[in-house]
């Protein structure tokens, strides 16, 4: 693979830029791709530049406060942490070190159900940050983002785990899981055309840690080609219920595979509502993007709607995140959920329009990768830090010192004068 320059980065994009040079080409693609033709993916960045700010002026912006809350915790910023699976393709701290970069910016982390690292651990990571229980300035929050298994059994030892590792109740510890995030748009992995032909893997001596226990080292005999040297293309699927591992030829992303053998595509609304029954733990679901569905949610008794495309890697040509917001954002006006937002966030700007749109909450997927290839958990405080100053000056820039200061009338669409109302 040719490498390019490295950047001193001052941007997410330098970040992106530097990764490009660095990751081998299995962690590059897998992390970079989207589904199919890649439509969605560049929409979602896309759809940030079609619309415009309107700031005001005159409005003594020498302090900027950016804190506010998500489910009645306050953190330090709405630019949050996405899930996003196996973060120690991009540096051997993996998701420790997302987790310590977290607790210094006192913002919210969701833990994928496929991390590379337990829960256990990275809640760990994250408190040997001291934080100051006192601040007004907000706290750091750990949610953890779950995939519902065939085996039911499977998904219910996992919240129970999850459940246990947030160390809830315990007054000293303030980092708590505190939210199931629930990836409802996986029922199948989307097509990613580099993945399958890389035949994509994750490496030998990385294991699925949330399904480890201290007796059996599942070295995710899942999506692991146990003969790891000689790459046969022959994967065991590990049966989570029984114990086997079934014998197969690989034909395609061993990702794709495990999903096939693993996840339950028969999910449903009825799903959410069994595991609200079995989790005193809020509840959002991630992947809303339509009107219907978000008032479906809503019924369903969620806390939270993650208006989220899974960054482009699921369903190739559906809108763009931020142009679905608006219509999950009427839908469920009045009701007492929160919506957030995640895809093709880079730039502080972007929050600001987000924000302007109602969310409530921004997530980065890609760039806390990036961040982590760059330079492990400096790397990530270095990707937060970048756009959570962006941010700060967009606000200034717009008339904006607190997070209420921002509205729907600073942004439009196209480049137009504004309609009418
Ligand atoms: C490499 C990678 C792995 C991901 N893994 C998960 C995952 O395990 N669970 C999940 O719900 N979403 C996962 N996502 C989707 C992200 O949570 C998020 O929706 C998406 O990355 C946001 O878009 P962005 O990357 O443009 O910021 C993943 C995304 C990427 C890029
Ligand atoms: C079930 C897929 C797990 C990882 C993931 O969500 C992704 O690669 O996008």
């Amino acid at each position: 693979m040719s490498r390019l320059p490295q950047l001193v980065p001052i941007s997410i994009a330098d970040l992106e830029h530097n990764a490009h040079a660095t990751l081998a080409l299995n962690a590059l693609d897998y992390y970079r791709s989207g589904a199919n033709d890649m439509q969605t993916l560049k929409d979602n960045q896309d759809a940030y530049n079609r619309l415009r700010l309107r700031p005001r002026i005159l409005r003594d912006v020498s302090k900027v406060d950016t804190k506010t809350t998500l489910l009645g915790h306050t953190v330090g910023s709405p630019i949050c942490i996405a899930p996003t699976a196996m973060q120690r393709l991009a540096n051997d701290a993996g998701e420790k070190a997302t987790a310590r970069a977290a607790a210094k910016a006192k913002k919210c982390m969701i833990l994928s159900s496929w991390s590379t690292t337990s829960a256990e651990d990275t809640i760990a990571a994250g408190q040997e940050i001291p934080v100051d229980q006192s601040s007004t300035s907000g706290l750091p929050l750990f949610w953890f983002q779950l995939y519902v298994y065939k085996d039911r059994v499977v998904t219910e030892q996992l919240i129970r785990r999850v459940e246990k590792a947030g160390y809830k109740g315990r007054v000293e510890i303030e980092i708590v899981i505190e939210t199931l995030v629930i990836t409802v748009d996986t029922p199948f992995l989307g097509r990613r055309l580099a993945d399958v032909r890389n035949v994509f893997k994750l490496p030998g001596h990385m294991t699925m840690a949330n399904f480890e226990n201290k007796d059996s080292k599942v070295t995710m005999a899942t999506i692991l080609d146990q003969n790891e040297d000689s790459d046969d293309g022959v994967d065991f699927i590990y049966d989570a219920k029984t114990g086997a591992s079934k014998r197969v030829v690989r034909q395609e992303s061993s990702l794709a595979a495990y999903v096939v053998s693993q996840i339950d595509p028969t999910l449903n609304w009825s799903d959410i509502a069994w595991v609200r029954s079995i989790t005193k733990l809020p509840v959002v679901v991630k992947g809303v993007l339509t009107a219907e569905d978000a008032k479906l949610a809503a019924d369903t008794g969620v806390e939270g709607i993650l208006v989220s495309n899974h960054g482009g890697r699921q369903l190739d040509g559906v809108l763009a995140t931020i142009d679905a917001l608006p219509e999950v954002l009427d839908a469920v006006k009045g009701r007492g959920v929160e919506v957030y937002i995640d895809g093709g966030v880079r730039k502080g700007t972007d929050v600001l329009k987000a924000l302007a749109l109602g969310a409530k909450a921004v997530f980065l997927g890609r760039p806390i990768l990036w961040g982590l290839a760059h330079d492990g958990e400096d790397g990530v405080s270095l990707a937060l830090n970048l756009i959570q100053q962006e941010f700060e000056l967009a606000m200034a820039l717009a008339g904006c010192c607190k997070i209420e200061d921002i509205n729907r009338d600073h942004v439009q669409h196209g480049t137009g004068p504004r309609p009418r109302l």
